[in-house]
């Protein structure tokens, strides 16, 4: 498994060029992406400037001695590498399994281009089959989210602090995440994204549509392929 994101991570890594802006997405997959550009740095006195989507990113970006910027410093994004919990033919996925998805979607959308880094088993015919769908909401308005969505078809579950304090996980952003499940997988991915930004209370989902451009599919015996969106 970390085989496959490490040969993935890396290889996007190989696609940035001196000058560039570049969106630094969060999880294990981008992880090593972030390790390789700290080596091209190092190596090849590469010069960038990443832009962190989330405090866990900043935090290993620093870590590794990649320079960094604020949205407010920059006016765009020349390319952004990020991960996918799940990703389909049409490059539409679901994000957020690490509770990124709200600052992965601001810095996406500023972005020239963004490449998704995963491994081979995150490929999947109909997004939800897999993993639940993250959806990002006030605290204040969680209830009436949840019985929302339920209404829609959707069963969410509050996300929990993986600790033993039984409190509600919060995001960067000081948000809830319900996570959603659907028994028969997503039909309509377009749809149900504009179904949920309908609802108050709702700060993002993790359904991103027509905002990755490329793939770099990682496999267990460390290679890895790149694909571009058709
Ligand atoms: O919120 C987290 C992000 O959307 C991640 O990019 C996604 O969960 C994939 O993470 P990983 O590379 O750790 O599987």
């Amino acid at each position: 498994m970390s085989e496959s994101k490490r040969a993935a991570g890396r290889r996007a890594a190989e696609f940035i060029e001196s000058g560039q802006t570049v969106g630094l997405g969060t999880g294990s997959t981008v992880f090593f992406t972030l390790e390789r550009l700290a080596e091209r740095i190092r190596d090849e006195g590469l010069e960038i400037r990443g832009v962190p989507t989330s405090i866990d990113t900043e935090t290993k970006s620093r870590g590794f001695g990649i320079p960094l910027a604020t949205l407010d410093e920059v006016e765009k994004i020349d390319v952004t590498v990020d991960g996918a919990d799940e990703i389909d033919g049409a490059f539409q996925m679901i994000k957020g399994g690490g509770g990124a998805l709200l600052r992965e979607k601001v810095v996406a959308s500023l972005s020239d281009r963004v490449v998704i880094v995963v491994g081979a088993d995150k490929v999947v015919e109909r997004l939800g089959s897999t993993f639940d769908l993250p959806v990002e909401v006030v605290p204040f308005a969680r209830a009436v989210v949840h019985r929302r969505i339920e209404a829609m078809g959707g069963q969410p579950a509050l996300r929990m602090r993986k600790d033993d304090s039984s409190a509600a996980y919060l995001t960067d952003n000081g948000n809830e995440i319900l996570d959603v499940h659907h028994a028969d997988g997503i039909a309509d991915a377009a749809a149900l994204e504009r179904a949920l930004h309908e609802i108050p209370g709702v700060v993002e989902s993790g359904l991103f549509i027509g905002l990755a451009h490329a793939m770099v599919v990682g496999e267990a015996d460390g290679s890895a392929s790149v694909h571009e969106r058709g």
